[in-house]
C-alpha cells in the first residue's frame, strides 16, 4: 500500500449498462413492466421506453426523462397487452435525444419488431458503413439499431435462424431484447460480459438484467440466460437455442463494485455480501491507522463495504455522510459539468459525528475523482481531524469499450497518477486501493463455479478484442 501525506493539489478529473425488461403472458404487462423498470432505474436516468403487444400489434411510449416521469400521464388500461419489453437508457453511443431512447420499434409490410438492447457493439462503425452502402438508411445515430437492419437484411423473416445469423454479426458486450407480434426473445453474447436472467411470475415469463426487478413485481427467479444464448418465448413455452458457442466467461466485475443494487443476485452471487467482503479485504490489505476512530461510507453504493471494512477492523461505522435522495447517481451523468453539480448537491457531511474525529472513508471507486475530492473537503471542513481513504477496488487505469461510461484514458484519474499523487489531489491523509486478488477473493465465493470476471478497466486485460472499438469514431459519443 503506499501512504502518502498529501498537501491539496489541483486536478482534471462512471455510468453503465442500460438495463433491458421485458414479461411475457400477463395481463398487465405494462404496468409490470413500469414497475420493473422502476427497479432497475439506477442503472440509466437519460431516458426510459415500453413497446406492449396490443393484440398483436406493437404501441410504444418513451420519454426522456426517469421512468416516473415519463409514464407519470399514461393510463395502463388504455396500454394494456399481454407481452411488453421496457428499456431505461444510459448513452453509450449515439446522443441523448428522443430518436435513441428504447425500445425501437420497426414495421415492415409483413411484420413489425421492437428491440431493447444493454450494453456496446464495437463493430457498429463498421457495421454502419456496410449497412448504408447496402441502402440502409439508419433513423438513429446508437449502435442498437444495427441489428434490426441485419435482422431483416435481404427482406428475411424475423426467427431464430435471422436473429442468430445476425447476432454473429456483432462484436461487444450485448444483453437484447425483441419483442414481434407473437414471439419475444433474449440474447446475451458469447461472453457474457453482463447478466441477463429469467424469472416466472405465475405463467408469465419474465426476464430483466438485474434480479431486483423480480423482487419488484413478485416474481420469482428460475436461471440465468447463457453466454451465447438465445431465448425465444411463445404461446406458453420458453426455449433455448445457441447462436455462438461460450466464451470464457467474463462478467463485468464493475457490476459487483457498483453498477448492480445489493439486493440482486448476479451469477449467483448477492451483490451486498459481495460488497461486504471487498470491504473486509480491503481492511486486511490496508489497514486503518491505529489512531483511527470510525468508519464511514460515501452512499450510495459504498455502504456495504464500509460496514464490512468496520466488522474486520473492529471500528464503528457511523453515518458521517449523508445523502439528498433526491438526486441522481453522479457517475451516470451525461458530463462532467453535471457530474460536479451532482455531487455538491447530493452528499452532506453529519458534523456531529466526524467533528474532531479521525475518520477512515470508504468508497466503491474512484474513476474521474470528483466525488473523493470534493467529500475529503467536506468531511475536513466539518472538523475531522484526519481523513484515511480506502477504495473497495482496483485503480481504473483502463477505458472501457463495453458499455460503461469511462470510454477515454484522459477521463480516469488513475491512467496517469500514482495512488500517492490521487491522496495529494483529493486531499486524504492516506489512501488505498483493494487489489485485484482481493476483488475476484470477494466475488468468488466458490472457485470451482467461477466462470470468469472481467476486470479489463483495471488490468487492462480486454475478453474481447477492442481494436475496432479503438478506432471507431462511433466511440466518441457525447459532449
Ligand atoms: O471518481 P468519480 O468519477 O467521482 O466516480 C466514482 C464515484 O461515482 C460513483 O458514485 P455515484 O454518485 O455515481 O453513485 P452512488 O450514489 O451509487 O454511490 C461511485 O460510487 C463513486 O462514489
Ligand atoms: N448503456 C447502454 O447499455 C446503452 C445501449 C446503447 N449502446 C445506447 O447507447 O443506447
Ligand atoms: S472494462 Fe471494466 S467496466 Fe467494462 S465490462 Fe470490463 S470490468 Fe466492466
Ligand atoms: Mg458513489
Amino acid at each position: 500500500m503506499e501512504r502518502c501525506n498529501p498537501k491539496l493539489a489541483e486536478i482534471q478529473r462512471i455510468s453503465g449498462e442500460c438495463p433491458v425488461f421485458g414479461i411475457w403472458g400477463h395481463e398487465k404487462a405494462t404496468e409490470l413492466t413500469y414497475y420493473g423498470l422502476h427497479a432497475l432505474q439506477h442503472r440509466g436516468q437519460e431516458g426510459a421506453g415500453i413497446v406492449v403487444n396490443v393484440e398483436g400489434e406493437l404501441k410504444a411510449h418513451k420519454g426522456l426523462d426517469l421512468v416516473n416521469d415519463v409514464f407519470k400521464d399514461v393510463e395502463f388500461d388504455q396500454l394494456q397487452g399481454h407481452h411488453a419489453i421496457g428499456h431505461v437508457r444510459y448513452a453509450t453511443q449515439g446522443q441523448t435525444g428522443i430518436e435513441n431512447v428504447q425500445p425501437l420499434l420497426f414495421h415492415s409490410q409483413t411484420e413489425s419488431m421492437a428491440l431493447a438492447h444493454s450494453g456496446k457493439i464495437i463493430n457498429a462503425y463498421e457495421l454502419r458503413g456496410q449497412l448504408e452502402k447496402q441502402g440502409s438508411i439508419l433513423q438513429t445515430s446508437s449502435d442498437t439499431e444495427i441489428l434490426a437492419h441485419l435482422i431483416k437484411r435481404d427482406g428475411q423473416e424475423i426467427n431464430e435462424k435471422s436473429i442468430s445469423n445476425a447476432l454473429n454479426e456483432l462484436h461487444g458486450a450485448y444483453a437484447y431484447m425483441i419483442l414481434t407480434k407473437d414471439k419475444m426473445y433474449a440474447a446475451l453474447d458469447p461472453h457474457g460480459i453482463f447478466t441477463l436472467s429469467i424469472g416466472l411470475l405465475g405463467d408469465a415469463y419474465v426476464i430483466a438484467s438485474e434480479t431486483c426487478a423480480f423482487d419488484q413485481i413478485g416474481a420469482t427467479f428460475v436461471r440465468d440466460i447463457l453466454p451465447g444464448e438465445l431465448i425465444t418465448i411463445e404461446e406458453r413455452a420458453l426455449k433455448s437455442s445457441r447462436f455462438a458457442k461460450q466464451e470464457k466467461r467474463a462478467l463485468c466485475a464493475m457490476e459487483y463494485v457498483y453498477l448492480s443494487r445489493p439486493d440482486s443476485n448476479e451469477n449467483d452471487v448477492n451483490v451486498h455480501a459481495s460488497r461486504k467482503q471487498m470491504g473486509k479485504e480491503l481492511a486486511k490489505e490496508a489497514p486503518a491507522p491505529f489512531n483511527a476512530d470510525i468508519v464511514i461510507g460515501v452512499p450510495d453504493s459504498s455502504i456495504s463495504a464500509a460496514i464490512g471494512f468496520a466488522e474486520e477492523s473492529g471500528l464503528p461505522y457511523e453515518m458521517g455522510i449523508i445523502k439528498n435522495r433526491y438526486v441522481g447517481r453522479t457517475f451516470i451523468k451525461p458530463s462532467q459539468d453535471l457530474r460536479e453539480q451532482g455531487v455538491k448537491m447530493k452528499l452532506s457531511p453529519v458534523r456531529g459525528i466526524i467533528e474532531g474525529k479521525s475518520v477512515m472513508m470508504i468508497d466503491d471507486s474512484i474513476v474521474r475523482g470528483t466525488t473523493s475530492k470534493r467529500i475529503v473537503h467536506m468531511v475536513k471542513d466539518a472538523g475531522a481531524k484526519e481523513v484515511h481513504v480506502r477504495i473497495a477496488s482496483p485503480p481504473i487505469e483502463h477505458p472501457c469499450y463495453y458499455g460503461i461510461d469511462m470510454s477515454t484514458y484522459e477521463e480516469l484519474i488513475a491512467t496517469n497518477h500514482s495512488t500517492c499523487e490521487i491522496a495529494e489531489m483529493i486531499g486524504a491523509d492516506s489512501l488505498a486501493f483493494l487489489s485485484e486478488a482481493g476483488l475476484e477473493k470477494a466475488i468468488v465465493k466458490d472457485k470451482s463455479l467461477n466462470q470468469g470476471l472481467c476486470t479489463a478497466c483495471m488490468s487492462g486485460r480486454y475478453p474481447i478484442d477492442i481494436k475496432e472499438g479503438k478506432k471507431s469514431p462511433l466511440c466518441v459519443i457525447k459532449d
